[in-house]
C-alpha cells in the first residue's frame, strides 16, 4: 500500500516543520512537530533517526503508543535490536537499516537486518519503503557494524578522497571548479563502472595502468604511503566505534551483538 502520511518530528520542532514544508505533497501529505508520541499513535511504521546515545529517550517518548501492529525502524548506528525490544512494548517488531547519504539522490545503499518479533513481511516492507534510495541489501544483524564501516560511513571516506584530488588538481595548475568537476566525475564514474561493469575493481584498475605510464607511477606513491593498509585500519576503526556506540548508550546491556574480529 502507498504511504499516504508521513509525520515527522524533531526535538526542534522548527526543524521537523521545515523538513515537511519541503517535502509536503511529493508523494504524501507530511506534517512537522516535535510530538514523537502523537506522531507514533495510529502509525503502522515508526522510523528512528536520531544518534545512538539519545534512542533511549526517544523510544522512552513513543513506547506507549506502539504496540505489536507498529512496525519499529531504525537506523542508528551500532545499537543492536534488542536494545529496542528491551524497551518497547512485548512482540513489537524492530528492523534496523544502515542507510547511506547518496540516498538523497536515489543513489544509496542500505543494510536490512530484521530483530527477533520481525517476519519476513516486515523486512519486505522496509525493502519496499527504501527501494526509491538506491540499493537495498539483507545482512544478518551480526553484520551491521562492518556494513557501517564500508557503506555508512564509506561516503566520507570518498567525499575526502574527491576533495584531496580537487586539491591536487588546484595545486597543479588547474582552475578550482574544474579540478573539483574533474575529480568528483573521476569517482562518480569510477564508482558506477565498478559496480555495474560485473570486473573485479583489480581489473579495472589494471586497465588503466599501462606499463611504465603515469598511472603506476601514482599507485606506487599511494603503496608507499600505505593508503590501502590505512583504508582497512579506518574501517576497522568504524566497525569499532559502532561497537562502542552500542556499549556506551547501554553500559548494562551486554547484547554480544554486532561486529566481531
Ligand atoms: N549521517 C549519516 O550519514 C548516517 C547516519 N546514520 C544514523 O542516523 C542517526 C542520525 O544521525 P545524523 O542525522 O547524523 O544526526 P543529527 O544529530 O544530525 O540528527 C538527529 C536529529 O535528532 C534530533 N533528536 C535528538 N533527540 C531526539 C528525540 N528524543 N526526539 C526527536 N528528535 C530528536 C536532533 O535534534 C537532530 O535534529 C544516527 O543514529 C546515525 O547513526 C545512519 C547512517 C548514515
Ligand atoms: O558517523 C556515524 O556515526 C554515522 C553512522 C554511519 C554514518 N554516519
Amino acid at each position: 500500500d502507498a504511504v499516504t502520511e508521513v509525520a515527522v518530528t524533531d526535538v526542534r520542532g522548527d526543524v521537523a516543520r521545515e523538513v515537511a514544508a519541503r517535502h509536503d505533497g511529493e508523494a504524501a501529505s507530511v506534517s512537522g512537530g516535535a510530538d514523537n508520541a502523537a506522531a507514533a499513535a495510529g502509525a503502522d511504521v515508526v522510523l528512528l533517526a536520531v544518534k545512538p546515545q539519545y534512542m533511549a529517550d526517544a523510544l522512552a517518548s513513543v513506547r506507549d503508543a506502539v504496540g505489536p501492529d507498529t512496525l519499529v525502524v531504525s537506523i542508528a548506528a551500532g545499537l543492536p535490536s534488542t536494545f529496542y525490544e528491551r524497551r518497547l512494548p512485548a512482540g513489537v517488531p524492530v528492523v534496523r537499516v544502515m542507510p547511506n547519504t547518496p540516498a538523497t539522490i536515489g543513489r544509496g545503499v542500505s543494510a536490512v537486518s530484521p530483530g527477533r518479533h520481525a517476519s519476513p513481511d516486515h523486512v519486505a516492507l522496509v525493502e519496499t519503503l527504501l527501494a526509491g534510495t538506491g540499493l537495498v541489501v539483507s545482512v544478518p544483524e551480526a553484520l551491521q557494524s562492518a556494513v557501517t564501516a564500508i557503506s555508512g560511513s564509506g561516503p566520507a571516506y570518498v567525499f575526502a578522497m574527491v576533495d584531496a584530488l580537487a586539491e591536487a588538481g588546484t595545486l597543479l595548475g588547474l582552475p578550482r571548479a574544474l579540478a573539483q568537476q574533474l575529480a568528483a566525475h573521476t569517482v562518480a564514474g569510477s564508482g558506477v563502472y565498478a559496480a555495474e561493469s560485473g570486473q573485479h575493481a583489480a581489473i579495472l584498475r589494471e586497465a588503466v595502468s599501462s606499463p611504465g605510464g603515469t598511472t603506476l607511477a601514482a599507485l606506487a606513491e599511494l603503496d608507499e604511503r600505505a593508503v590501502r593498509a590505512a583504508y582497512v585500519a579506518a574501517a576497522r576503526a568504524a566497525a569499532r566505534r559502532a561497537d562502542e556506540l552500542a556499549r556506551e548508550a547501554d553500559p548494562e546491556g551486554a547484547d554480544g551483538e554486532g561486529h566481531r574480529e
